[in-house]
């Protein structure tokens, strides 16, 4: 039998694909449900079909569910096909020719939510791909007071609800308007929208009651219709291609993968090339599989065989050498082209989503080729480098790369949407290499680079430990309460701080002359480990011996040695308080008079 998604009268347009996105919990899963359920219902003209990894719905069950709302005399485009996965993890993963797999995007916002991290970073991601999309604001029944109309178009519902309860809701939505205007969209509530390639449109929906969906069906056939009739105009008879969305072990067809097919035709027997993580693979299709009907649905056979699928349509292809393939790499059909050719094809294609390494940086793995490339766009623009990008979990062989860098910040894995070896955690730890994971590229770019902050901090900090700081003091008139071994003196700190263990001098004829070490600290009979500007305290000093090295009212300077004083002005002057630094300039003054160039 022909398995095809198009109840279309015209064979060379294909069904848009559509993709939902939002942030975890936002409904994306519920209203995928809501639109397979709310179609699945009269079932006359046609029902929605159940694909491998995606849901069909064609036109007519689309005019049935929008009621008045779409005239399918309008319409010549199949119908929609909703890709089942939501998430932005799929949506990446789903590519097409270096492009976007889905035509459409459904992006969902929980209207009491509002813009969250991932709906920010779907954002971002339709943005990067050029994808257009509309907003679904979902779980309008939660706004207090609501009057719920099941499966109502919004206007009917709208007209239900008490002027407070819109009130509400209209704030809900303007909110959303505000955030989609603060990522540099302009948009407004569907109806108001002329142009829908200039204006996002926003459809107040609830996957619980199903109001609002009509118009969410509806403004994306508008949309796919309108304005992407002419990217749907394919030659449905050509070589199938398609892209993997899933490798999968299957009990009695081995490793499988489930693939939509975006273009053309594909048959049991035909010769395919996939790309695969290490080779390209080239195999003969065994088996086209697809969903057994419900009805039918018996447990030890969940699959049936058909004999040709056409795009746009997701299917399991059981083949021979799939171990290798990858989700998210390209599919085709050779056909009646040379086979190396398509190979070439498949390989430009792979290399197009290719990471750009450098020599030193970061190792990166990500579940999908197409959040790699999400995934590197993300780190270039954080000017964070990579040196190797690949797709998989995190295994030991990554952290062997990770220690080879030579800047320790490199060394560390960032790993978007995978696992952790539990023995690559061991040996990072080992290793000292830095895993970072998160299903948020964003936040994973940020975590690296607080990280990066962090170590630059501890660094400055290691440094500051081990630097002398300037510091002059004035031992006081009647003070002396030692003459020497060592000498034992009251003192007032100039500025700066001043601290144990550190060699003082007096200046002459501008340099320096080492009189002694500052021993200990006494504050009221009291050891201190330092003492700050403006303090009095006694001081024991080895070395000298006061009235011949130095005298009562003499300044004392500590003397620091030219390789501080020049890191101390040139890295570290922002952090030290500005007596300290004022210590330090008259410090480097002073010597500056004898020897220009001293401490630069
Ligand atoms: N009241 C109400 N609840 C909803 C609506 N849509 C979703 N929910 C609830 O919100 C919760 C999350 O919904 P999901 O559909 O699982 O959300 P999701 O975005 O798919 O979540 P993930 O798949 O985990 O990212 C569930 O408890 C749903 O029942 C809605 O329109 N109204």
């Amino acid at each position: 039998m022909s398995e095809q998604a198009n109840s279309s009268t015209n064979q060379n347009l294909r069904t848009p694909i559509v993709a939902v996105l939002g942030h975890v919990d936002h409904g994306k899963t519920s209203l995928l449900d809501k639109i397979r359920g709310s179609t699945v219902i009269e079932g006359e003209a046609g029902a929605i079909t159940q694909h491998i990894g995606a849901t069909a719905v064609p036109l007519d069950v689309v005019s049935q569910v929008a009621g008045g709302l779409v005239d399918p005399t309008e319409f010549d485009l199949p119908g929609l096909l909703f890709i089942d996965t939501p998430g932005h993890h799929s949506f990446t993963t789903l590519r097409a020719r270096g492009g976007a797999l889905a035509d459409i995007a459904i992006l969902v916002v929980d209207v009491n939510d509002g813009f969250q991290p991932q709906t920010e970073e779907a954002i971002r991601i339709l943005k990067e791909t050029g994808t257009p999309f509309v907003v679904a604001a979902n779980k309008i029944d939660t706004v207090p007071g609501w009057n719920p109309q099941e499966d109502a178009p919004v206007q009917q519902t709208y007209e239900a609800q008490s002027d407070r309860v819109r009130q509400s809701l209209d704030e809900e939505l303007y909110r959303i308007i505000g955030n989609l205007s603060d990522e540099g969209f302009s948009s407004d509530l569907y109806w108001r929208v002329q142009d829908f390639r200039a204006n996002i449109g926003v459809i107040p929906v609830s996957a619980k009651t199903g109001e609002g969906v009509p118009d969410l069906l509806t403004v994306l056939m508008g949309l796919a219709q309108r304005y992407m009739k002419e990217d749907m105009e394919i030659n449905l008879a050509g070589p199938g291609a398609g892209t993997v969305l899933e490798v999968k072990e299957e009990q009695g067809y081995g490793t499988t993968i489930d693939v939509i097919l975006y273009d053309g035709t594909i048959r049991p027997g035909d010769t395919v090339v996939v790309g695969g993580g290490n080779d390209t693979i080239v195999t003969e299709v065994r088996a086209l599989l697809k969903p057994k009907a419900l009805a039918e649905m018996r447990a030890e056979k969940r699959f049936e065989q058909v004999d040709e699928l056409r795009a746009a349509s997701g299917v399991k292809i059981a083949a021979p050498d799939l171990d290798d393939a990858m989700a998210g790499a390209p599919v085709r059909v050779v056909g009646d082209r040379d086979v190396d050719d398509v190979i070439e094809e498949v390989e430009a294609e792979l290399a197009s989503a290719q990471v750009e390494t450098e020599e030193e940086g970061v190792v990166v793995k990500a579940d999908t080729l197409g959040s790699l490339e999400a995934m590197a766009n993300a780190l270039e623009a954080a000017e964070i480098p990579v040196m190797r990008a690949e797709v998989g979990d995190i295994a030991p062989r990554d952290i062997a790369v990770a220690t080879t860098v030579n800047d320790e910040s490199h060394r560390a894995i960032l790993g978007f949407n995978v696992d952790v070896y539990p023995d690559a955690e061991q040996r990072a730890e080992e290793k000292g290499v830095h895993l970072f994971t998160n299903d948020v590229i964003y936040q994973l770019v940020d975590d690296y680079d607080t990280f990066v902050e962090e170590r630059e901090r501890e660094q400055r900090e290691a440094v500051f430990d081990n630097i002398m700081r300037p510091a002059r003091f004035q031992i006081l008139q009647d003070h002396v309460f030692r003459q020497n071994d060592p000498a034992v003196v009251g003192v007032e700190v100039l500025s700066g701080t001043l601290k144990r263990n550190t060699p003082v001098g007096v200046f002459e004829g501008n340099d320096i002359r080492r009189v002694g070490t500052v021993k200990g600290i006494q504050d009221q009979g009291e050891d201190v480990d330092e003492v700050r500007a403006g303090e009095r305290v006694s001081v024991s000093i080895d070395g000298p011996t006061i009235g011949r090295d130095v005298d009562e009212g003499d300044e004392l300077w500590v003397d620091l040695p030219e390789k501080h004083a020049k890191v101390l002005e040139q890295e570290l002057l922002e952090e030290i308080p500005m007596d300290e630094r004022e210590a330090l300039h008259m410090f480097l003054e002073t010597h500056r008079k004898r020897d220009p160039f001293w401490g630069k």
